[in-house]
């Protein structure tokens, strides 16, 4: 018999009981809550009386809705500041510790969770949200699930659930100067397609991954939604340990040393044998920026926007068509040719302190260009605050950016941070569908090193030239 993968081990770990479908039921540790997808949970447990069964297992942040102009504007009324009230009523309600928004643990809900150690290797995490595969990063089984499943997590604290295929994407050798995770993700989901990894837990693995920080990995994790895996993991190591060590809700004294010991078996076994198996070298990839309505319509930076007419398979013609009527653009097009409006640096994606210091080290001694309007949006309170710290938010401003407080602001038109119609905008966010960042705006995913190079060139530059 083979070896398991990592996946199965944590899975397995966590088997309640076996259905005779195939399915089991899960033991959930751990559940993130935020404002957008939790109101429906709470009301089905408060109509059927039902009380939170551990609430130490659960943590709430409001990040979707939060204004990031905190100072001097009031919350602005309506739809936002209900989402966060309600929250906070329904958490009070519960016993589970709810973050309010001016609090200094307060930020986004992927980044805050492995940022206060609530995220730790070996356990299961799950969330209302899509990109709760960030949180893999760290050697843990994160996935996001809906909202009836958050009910049974707060009610019964497990979920029935069918076990994925697993995939491993084994990537080695450096990456080249000026090329980031973000390029090493896109690259992947213009190559595997946005549904190459629907039904696959994805596990990262390689020299390149083995070499990345944790908030690199997190960046990588992120998007393997994006290329349709509700999973993405890296095996944890000293790298790991090294991140979590001292945070506010990991484990401390003896218990860590416990912790390390049982973490360190945390890896897919030499001999595991894995449903599906790609491999690239870092060292090839260069920078790459999105051009169409789908993660999978990403070019490198020195490319041309595509022809439909060349392209054999008559459903992804139409839809690069589609695409392309949407973004403004016509192919042939050279890449480095599209001019910016807007250019956003934050998210669960590039919003931590790495990403802001990648974007401050193109942006010292260099001016936004003009008729360019760019923010940047610290993943959450701490990032702000170590951020600050180092000054970044004085390079920024000085070139001419928007400092602003954590929240996922222009990755989601659920705020007041938008695009309007029409309006370009190089984002280091993790989506670009039609009206992702506000109705008509056109968005171009990108790494913080190219969002901050754009916005002082007023149009795509390859980073490269600038690193
Ligand atoms: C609103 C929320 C549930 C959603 C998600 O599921 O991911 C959002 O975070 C997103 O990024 O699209
Ligand atoms: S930053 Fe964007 S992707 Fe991340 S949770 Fe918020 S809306 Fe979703």
């Amino acid at each position: 018999m083979s070896g398991k993968t990592l996946y199965d081990r944590i899975w397995d770990a966590h088997v309640v009981k076996s259905y005779p479908e195939g399915d089991d039921l899960l033991y959930i540790d751990r559940h993130l809550v935020q404002e957008v997808s939790s109101p429906q949970a709470f009301a089905t447990l408060d109509a059927r009386g039902i009380k939170v069964r551990r609430p130490q297992a659960h943590l709430a942040v409001a990040d979707h809705a939060v204004p990031t102009r905190r100072t001097g504007h009031p919350f602005a009324a309506g739809l936002a500041r209900d989402q966060v009230d309600r929250l906070r009523r329904n958490a009070a309600n519960h016993g589970i510790r709810y973050i309010e928004m001016e609090e200094a643990f307060h930020g986004i809900v992927h980044v805050i969770g492995p940022e206060l150690g609530f995220t730790l290797p070996g356990t299961t995490l799950v969330c209302g949200d899509s990109h709760t595969c960030t949180h893999g990063a760290l050697g843990c089984l994160a996935f996001g699930i809906g909202a009836s499943e958050c009910t049974s997590v707060f009610g019964a604290q497990t979920l029935r659930q069918t076990r994925q295929k697993t995939m491993r994407v084994t990537i080695d050798g450096t990456l080249p100067p000026g090329v980031t995770v973000k390029d090493v993700i896109l690259g992947l989901i213009a190559r595997i397609g946005s549904g190459g990894g629907v039904g696959y837990a994805l596990e990262y693995a390689g020299s390149a991954v083995r070499a990345m920080s944790i908030e690199a990995r997190m960046t990588l994790c992120n998007m393997s939604i994006e290329a349709g895996s509700r999973v993405g993991m890296v095996a944890p190591d000293e790298t790991t340990f090294a991140y979590l060590r001292g945070r506010t809700l990991a484990p401390q004294g003896p218990d860590w040393d416990a912790a390390v010991a049982a973490w360190s078996a945390l890896a897919s076994d030499p001999d595991a044998v894995f449903d599906r198996e790609v491999r690239f070298s870092a060292a090839e990839l260069v920078p790459q920026v999105s051009w169409g309505t789908t993660p999978e319509h990403t070019l490198p930076v020195t490319g041309i926007v595509p022809d439909p007419d060349d392209e054999a398979d008559p459903t992804r013609a139409e839809r690069m068509r589609t695409s392309l009527a949407y973004m403004g653009l016509s192919p042939g097009t050279a890449i480095t040719d599209i001019a910016i409006d807007k250019v956003f640096i934050g998210s669960c994606t590039n919003g931590r302190l790495e990403d802001l210091r990648a974007a401050a080290a193109i942006v010292r001694d260099r001016k936004v260009a003009p008729g360019v309007s760019a923010i940047v949006v610290p993943g959450s309170a701490a990032v702000q605050i170590a951020a600050e710290r180092e000054g970044l938010h004085e390079i920024f401003t000085a070139a001419g950016f928007e400092w602003r407080d954590a929240g996922c602001s222009m990755c989601v038109g659920m705020n007041e941070d938008r695009l309007v119609s029409g309006e370009r905008c190089a984002s280091t966010s993790n989506r670009n569908f039609e009206g992702r960042q506000g109705r008509g705006g056109r968005t171009h995913l990108v790494s913080p090193t190219m969002a901050a190079a754009a916005a002082t060139a007023g149009r795509f530059v390859d980073a490269r030239e600038l690193a």
